[in-house]
């Protein structure tokens, strides 16, 4: 868990420098003080080896963005950078509001019970009101005085989505958050981020390696290649249409068939 106060991270005199003047840097600028995130040619190697060369990215309040690519394309590395993590990369990327993090791992601490992880950190009125509530929003009111090894592993990570929830971020940002579950819980997780993201409104970064996963819960997907985002696909399956059978966000649905199809093509995934 990290969460960030509001306000520039890393070097903000670099934003939008060489568009002044021009429509496109006006509305690239209006775009801008729109979002929740934006983050310009953000840079990171390792050992001199450039995983990330210039990643531009913006994120509006209330969107779902899926950050997909192969394994070791710098998703994580990325993730970890927009979430104040990483004092090495270069590139100015701003938030506003309040971000929180979840990743593959629940990251509970053993000695402390469920409610007293989601406290950890939280300071203002009404913390254990807060709690309890945040509990209840992921289904485990009931387990505030549970310690973390008595959870099965969905549990533990709606813990995790509920350490989250209780500092009330305007962005998620998600790293392969079910993706140590198995394929039931893995579906309950992402109906409970649906509702949760419908019933507040925040927006989020979710990066995954699962292709329908990003079709269920994005508004837009990413694709990162060679250290940039290559693509950018929108996922133009809402609103469903009352008495639609199948609904649009269901893989049952030829357009979700044919996105999924573009993607794994994309991500060079051979068809089945
Ligand atoms: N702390 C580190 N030190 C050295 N190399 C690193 C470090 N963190 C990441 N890397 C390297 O950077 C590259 C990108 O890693 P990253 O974990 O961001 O990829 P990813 O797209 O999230 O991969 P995956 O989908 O397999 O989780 C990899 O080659 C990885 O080995």
């Amino acid at each position: 868990m990290a969460t960030r106060p509001a306000g520039d991270l890393t070097d903000p005199a670099g934003t939008a420098a060489g568009d002044a003047g021009t429509a496109a840097g006006d509305a690239g600028r209006a775009r801008d003080d729109a979002a929740v995130l934006t983050a310009h040619a953000v840079r990171r190697a390792f050992d001199d080896r450039p995983v990330l060369a210039g990643v531009d990215l913006t994120i509006a309040a209330g969107e779902v963005v899926a950050l997909l690519g192969g394994s070791g394309s710098g998703k994580s590395t990325l993730l970890r950078i927009l979430a104040g993590l990483d004092a090495e990369a270069t590139g100015p990327t701003r938030l506003r509001g309040t971000a929180a993090v979840v990743f593959q791992e629940h990251r509970l601490l053993p000695w402390k019970r469920v409610g007293d992880n989601v406290a950890l950190g939280v300071t203002g009125p009404d913390v254990r009101a807060r709690v309890d509530r945040a509990l209840a929003e992921v289904g485990l009111a009931d387990r505030r005085r549970a310690w973390p090894a008595e959870l099965s592993g969905g549990q533990a990570q709606r813990v995790a989505v509920a350490r989250a929830l209780v500092r009330e971020p305007n962005l998620l940002l998600l790293d392969e958050p079910f993706g140590a579950l198995d394929a039931l819980t893995r579906l309950r997780m992402q109906s409970l981020l649906r509702r949760l993201r419908a019933q507040h409104g925040f927006a989020a970064l979710l990066v995954t390696h699962d292709v329908e996963e990003a079709l269920l819960l994005a508004d837009r997907i990413l694709l990162l290649d060679e250290g940039v985002i290559a693509e950018e696909i929108p996922v133009d399956l809402d609103p469903d249409h009352p008495g639609d059978r199948p609904p649009a966000r269901s893989p049952d649905h030829p357009a979700f068939g044919a996105l999924r199809r573009r993607l794994l093509d994309r991500l060079g995934v051979p068809a089945a």
